[in-house]
């Protein structure tokens, strides 16, 4: 556990869930077919907020987004991991851009997540991409990807601006792509393959148990790379984590801490983990894609009732970054 102090609620929150807990399946992960979106939005919109309100994840189905495109970019991120360590260290990560190998530190575990990742958060990524020589095709391939997953991710959140009584378009203008206050991320996941001698170290973890700072998560997993648990808040005190099944057509989302603040808690950012492997299961490497929807450094996070005091995205999510990495991030 660490031993630092942290001002925010979500930290002190997120400073107690380093317990290793149990594993549950009660709980179902609901999937939600948003296909024919435009027509069926108003019953689309009641299923992501009963399965928002109950878990937190849920995953989509029918998104629009093929197969083979989301193939496409997981080869695309195990080609930019395959990067020897020199190349991937000229891209160093800062403020949500970049590469970090080992670097992140949750305030619940104390310990490094077994994990290299890479972030593009667009109006960031100035010199951080690798070169057309050192890996052809990965900018565009990564941009591309990262529109689509932006395009699920309003949908989704124009469902809950309606539930919220919001207008339809509140969070697509308070994520506006064409802005330079821009700051969602792709963040492109490799946890490491677990080395013969590790295989029984329980007290690590591929990430350690936390709430992402953002909205709205659209994670990609692979078939066969499972270890993503959630806990749900009304499981919180007997810490029995929920298991979420990776199915790669299926894109799982899950509430961020903004979207909390602004939905006045109604809306819960639950903790979620990736477990190390256990003795007798696939210890090989884990992929996934994470796309965070992390309103524009700009929009000001104001809840309904005064519950939380009003703070801009970019303020807020440079003290969640603060607390989880080194200096310098
Ligand atoms: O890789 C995963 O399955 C989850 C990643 C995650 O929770 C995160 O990066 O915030
Ligand atoms: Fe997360």
């Amino acid at each position: 556990m660490s031993n630092a102090t942290y001002d925010m609620a979500e930290l002190q929150k997120e400073s107690r869930m380093g317990a290793i807990g149990s594993e549950t399946t009660t709980r179902e992960i609901r999937r939600i077919d948003i296909s024919d979106f435009e027509n069926r939005k108003a019953e689309i919109a009641d299923q992501l907020w009963d399965a928002a309100v109950d878990v937190g994840f849920f995953q989509i189905a029918n998104h629009g987004i093929d197969l083979s495109e989301i193939r496409a970019a997981f080869e695309m991120a195990e080609r930019f991991f395959a990067l020897p360590d020199e190349v991937k260290g000229q891209y160093p990560l800062k403020a949500n851009a970049g590469w970090e190998s080992r670097a992140q530190v949750r305030p619940s575990t104390g310990t490094a997540d077994q994990k290299e990742s890479y972030q593009i958060t667009r109006t960031r990524m100035e010199g951080l991409y690798p070169t057309e020589e050192e890996l052809p095709g990965f900018k565009k391939a990564m941009h591309d990807f990262e529109l689509k997953s932006w395009e699920v991710g309003m949908k989704v959140l124009s469902c809950f601006a309606l539930k919220l009584g919001f207008d339809e378009d509140f969070f697509r203008r308070a994520h506006d792509m064409d802005s330079s206050t821009y700051q969602s991320t792709l963040r492109l996941l490799h946890y490491y393959a677990i080395p013969p001698e590790m295989q029984d170290k329980l007290s690590l973890w591929r990430a350690g148990a936390h709430t992402d700072f953002d909205c709205l998560t659209l994670l990609y997993q692979r078939q066969g790379q499972g270890g993503l648990q959630v806990l749900p808040g009304k499981e919180a005190e007997n810490q029995a984590w929920t298991p979420i099944p990776p199915e790669e057509d299926l894109i799982t989302c899950n509430i961020g801490d903004m979207l909390m603040r602004w939905s006045d808690d109604k809306l819960p950012s639950n903790f979620h983990r990736v477990k190390n492997p256990l003795p007798g299961e696939y210890m090989g490497p884990r992929y996934s894609l994470a796309f965070f929807c992390q309103a524009n450094t700009d929009a000001l996070i104001e809840s309904p009732t005064g519950k939380y005091a009003p703070i801009t995205a970019g303020d807020y999510l440079k003290q969640r970054i603060a607390a989880n990495f080194k200096k310098g991030y």
